[in-house]
Parts: structure tokens; C-alpha cells; sequence
């Protein structure tokens, strides 16, 4: 079948966008076709999203489905940014992709009044990811059944999970939630490099065959929602998911004056009254200011799953006034990341973590450190520019 007929029949809808691909040469071609029939139905010209230089059959193997072309994100760097962490020790330049003007800079001044401090302090306190189906049973007893089967069995499950992967590693099920005659176990893994979603869904549901084997119940959803994924949780800040890290620095009188324009007197009180009292007010997960600014930015320049921005937006700023010198810190206790797997394989996020030496594997405590520390920069210029007044000029001249 040819381009024009192919066009015809998808317009008649007498064929379906993913059909295409059967009657084309390559993934390539039927991605161009895909996008001209899009240009017919929706009436506009695409020649912008056609602009590309991914490897879309690549990409087509594990990344997209009915792809049409590629968006563009302008990427900037903030850095140097000093870095004082158990994995990552150096002077760095973080890729940042937004379109929020004045954020690249903010976040630029950031690394500057820490650099000049003498760096960030980052550690990774805590590396899991997660996977909670939801089981039925009959009844209460029967689920208090199950729980113990969990827990009597786990050596035997930890074996199962292990045999489809051999980064992933079963560390524990826990917490087991009973809700009526529901059960959620909490599968929580290691994942190596990778940020490791689709490793610990595999594995769990290698684990509920045998529980359906010995037990005659079946999971009926294989993520039941206790996970959490993609979600904003309690059980995420307590438990932590993905990585948990933590970052601090101590800075000079002069650098909070010359650098950020205030005191830090005046962030301490904007601190307290903004991202302590003002998010309880609210009922907000997320104690800080904008962490899911930085997170977004490096999500997309790096290929991270961009969904689990709403987790990596969880955590919790401090800001002290010490004699003048200012104490401030960052906690995220639920950054789901990989230099391995996922959106990283694509070219641009590959080339996005090469930048920080981030690509590939025994990478990701270092990337994990690198993030933290770009979160306590951007958090800083932030909350010092709003401790003197400067959001809204800032934003007129380099956001408007
Ligand atoms: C805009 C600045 C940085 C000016 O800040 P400034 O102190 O007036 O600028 P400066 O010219 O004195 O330069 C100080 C440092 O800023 C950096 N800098 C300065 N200009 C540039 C530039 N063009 N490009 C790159 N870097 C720049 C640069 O690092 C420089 O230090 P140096 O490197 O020279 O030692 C400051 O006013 C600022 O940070 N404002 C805050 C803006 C911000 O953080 N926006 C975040 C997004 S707001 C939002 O999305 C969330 C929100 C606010 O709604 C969340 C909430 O509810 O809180
Ligand atoms: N399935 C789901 O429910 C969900 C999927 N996702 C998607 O899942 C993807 C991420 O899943 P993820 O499992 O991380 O990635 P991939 O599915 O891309 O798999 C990565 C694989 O890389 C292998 N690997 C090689 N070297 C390493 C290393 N050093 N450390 C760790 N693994 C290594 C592992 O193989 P081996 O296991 O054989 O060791 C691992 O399974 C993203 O695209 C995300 O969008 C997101 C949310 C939910």
C-alpha cells in the first residue's frame, strides 16, 4: 500500500494509527506518514515536531508507540556547582531543561553562593523502589492468611523475584496492609542503576503466580495503589522511594549579602512563614518552595520518567540563621532516577548525563547527590530573592 492510499483509509478510519507501521519500509517512514495524516485531519503544519535527530526506530523499540516526530525544550546549565558528596565530588555544570524564564538563572545564582561557601554537603540515606499489588480474598481470615503466607514464604519469594532480574534485589515486604478482604504487600527492592519500575513489576508478578499456586488467590490489580507511584503519599516521605537523599551547606554572612541580596535573618522568617506555616495551612505535601522545579528541569534533560516529578516534589527545606551565617538544607525522601534503562538510552537525555559523567552504571548515587544539590541551589536563590523582594522583578525581566 502506498503513502496516499494509507492517508485515505486512516481518514476513512478504516485503519489504526499503530497499523501503519506494517505497511512501511521502516519505523521512520511510518512515522512521517503517521504525522502527515495528522497534518490532513488537524489542519496544520508540523514542521517543527518533523525537526528531529533521535534514532526514532530506537526510540519506537522501547520508548514511544504511534510517534509523529520529537518536542524541543531549550536546555541551559547552571555551575559551576561544588559538590561535597560521598559519590560525587567535584565542580559541576547541571543540564536544566525549562521554558520558565529567570528559573536557569535562579538556580545559577544558587550554585554560585554555594560554590563560593565551599560546596554542598549531598549523602543518599536510603535506595528502594517499590511495588504493592492489591489481593481479594474471601474473607478477613483468609487475607490475615495471606499476610502470614508473606511472611513465612519470604526467603522462598525473595529467591522467585530474583530469578527474572539480576540487578533487582528483594529487600523486603513490608508494610502488609489489610483493608476488609483486601491485602497489600509492599514489595520493596533495590534497583541498581536503573530507576527500576518495570524490573519490580516483573518481578512481583513472578511472585503472585506462586502465591495463586499455594493459596488458590490472585492479585486482581498487580499495582493496587500502596506503591505509590506517580502519586504524592505519605507512605513515600515515611518509608522514602526511589532515592532518599539529603543535602546542607553553611553560608558565609557576606555570601548570603553579596550573592542573594539579604539576610539570613530575613530567609529564616520568609522559611518558617512560607514553607513551614503557609504549606500546613494549605494541607500541602511538599514543605518547600519549588523543588519540583529543579526536578522537572533535570527530569526532562536527562530522560527521567517525567510523572515522577510529582514525587521528586515531596521534601522538606530548613533555613537557620547562625550569628548571620546561614544553615540550610534540603530532604527528598522520594526521587525515583536512573542513568540506566528508561528514557536515558535516548540520545539528547544520554548526552544530558554525560555532562555531569551520570551515563551508564555504578552512576546513579552519584546523579542522586547531583539532583539534591541542584534542589538546594535553586531552593536558596528562590527563597532569598523572596526574603528581598526580588520574584516578581526577576520575573518581568527575564521571564516576560
Ligand atoms: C534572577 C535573579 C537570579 C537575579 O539575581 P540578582 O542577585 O539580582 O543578580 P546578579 O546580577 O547580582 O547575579 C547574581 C547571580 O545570579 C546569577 N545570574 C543572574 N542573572 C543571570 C542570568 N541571566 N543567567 C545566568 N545566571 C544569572 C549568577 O549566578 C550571578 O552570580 P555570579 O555567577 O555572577 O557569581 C534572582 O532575582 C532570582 O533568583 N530570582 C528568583 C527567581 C526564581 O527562583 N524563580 C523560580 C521560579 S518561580 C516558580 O516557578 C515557583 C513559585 C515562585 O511560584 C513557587 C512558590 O510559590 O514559591
Ligand atoms: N512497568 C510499570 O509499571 C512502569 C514502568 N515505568 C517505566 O519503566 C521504565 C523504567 O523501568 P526500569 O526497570 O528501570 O528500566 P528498563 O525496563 O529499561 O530496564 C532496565 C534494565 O537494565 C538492566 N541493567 C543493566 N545494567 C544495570 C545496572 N547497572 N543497574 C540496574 N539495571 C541494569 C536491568 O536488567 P536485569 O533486570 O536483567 O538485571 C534492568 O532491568 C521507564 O521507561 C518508566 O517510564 C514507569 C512506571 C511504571
Amino acid at each position: 500500500m502506498d503513502k496516499e492510499e494509507i492517508i485515505s483509509k486512516l481518514l476513512a478510519g478504516e485503519m489504526k494509527l499503530y497499523q501503519i507501521d506494517k505497511f512501511s519500509e521502516n519505523a521512520t517512514e511510518a512515522l512521517d506518514i503517521r504525522r502527515e495524516f495528522i497534518e490532513k485531519y488537524s489542519d496544520c503544519e508540523l514542521s517543527q515536531i518533523a525537526n528531529y535527530t533521535l534514532d526514532m526506530e530506537m526510540a519506537m523499540a522501547k520508548n514511544i508507540e504511534n510517534p509523529i516526530g520529537t518536542v524541543q525544550i531549550p536546555i541551559g546549565v547552571a555551575g559551576p556547582l561544588k559538590i561535597n558528596g560521598e559519590h560525587a565530588k567535584d565542580d559541576f555544570f547541571v543540564p536544566l531543561a525549562t521554558s520558565e524564564g529567570a528559573l536557569v538563572a535562579s538556580i545559577n545564582r544558587g550554585c554560585s553562593a554555594i560554590t563560593a561557601a565551599g560546596g554542598a554537603n549531598a549523602r543518599v540515606i536510603a535506595d528502594k523502589m517499590t511495588r504493592a499489588p492489591v489481593i481479594k480474598t474471601e474473607s478477613l481470615v483468609e487475607a490475615v492468611k495471606v499476610k502470614q503466607w508473606f511472611e513465612d514464604k519470604f526467603e522462598e519469594l525473595k529467591e522467585i523475584a530474583e530469578s527474572t532480574t539480576s540487578h533487582g534485589k528483594l529487600i523486603k515486604i513490608d508494610p502488609i496492609i489489610i483493608v476488609g478482604n483486601y491485602v497489600y504487600p509492599r514489595f520493596v527492592y533495590s534497583t541498581g542503576d536503573s530507576m527500576g519500575m518495570n524490573m519490580v513489576t516483573i518481578a512481583t508478578e513472578k511472585v503472585l503466580e506462586k502465591l495463586y499456586k499455594d493459596l488458590g488467590v490472585h492479585a486482581i490489580a498487580l499495582s493496587g495503589n500502596l506503591c505509590v507511584d506517580k502519586k504524592p503519599s505519605a507512605i513515600n516521605i515515611v518509608e522514602g522511594r526511589g532515592k532518599t537523599v539529603v543535602a546542607d551547606i553553611l553560608i558565609p554572612e557576606d555570601i548570603v549579602r553579596t550573592k542573594l541580596k539579604t539576610t539570613a535573618k530575613a530567609i529564616e522568617e520568609v522559611n518558617i512563614a512560607k514553607n513551614l506555616i503557609g504549606s500546613a495551612a494549605a494541607g500541602s505535601m511538599a514543605y518547600n518552595a519549588h523543588f519540583a522545579n529543579m526536578i522537572g528541569a533535570i527530569f526532562l534533560a536527562t530522560g527521567q520518567d517525567e510523572a515522577h516529578v510529582v514525587e521528586g516534589s515531596l521534601g522538606i527545606t530548613t533555613a537557620e540563621d547562625k550569628d548571620g551565617d546561614l544553615y540550610f538544607s534540603v530532604n527528598m525522601p522520594d526521587l525515583p532516577i536512573a542513568t540506566i534503562g528508561g528514557g536515558t538510552r535516548l540520545e539528547t537525555a544520554n548526552e544530558g548525563l554525560k555532562i555531569i559523567d551520570c551515563a551508564g552504571s555504578e552512576k546513579v548515587g552519584k546523579f542522586a547527590e547531583i539532583v539534591i544539590s541542584t534542589v538546594l541551589a535553586g531552593e536558596l536563590s528562590l527563597i532569598g530573592a523572596l526574603a528581598a523582594g526580588h520574584l516578581a522583578k526577576a520575573h518581568k525581566e527575564l521571564g516576560r
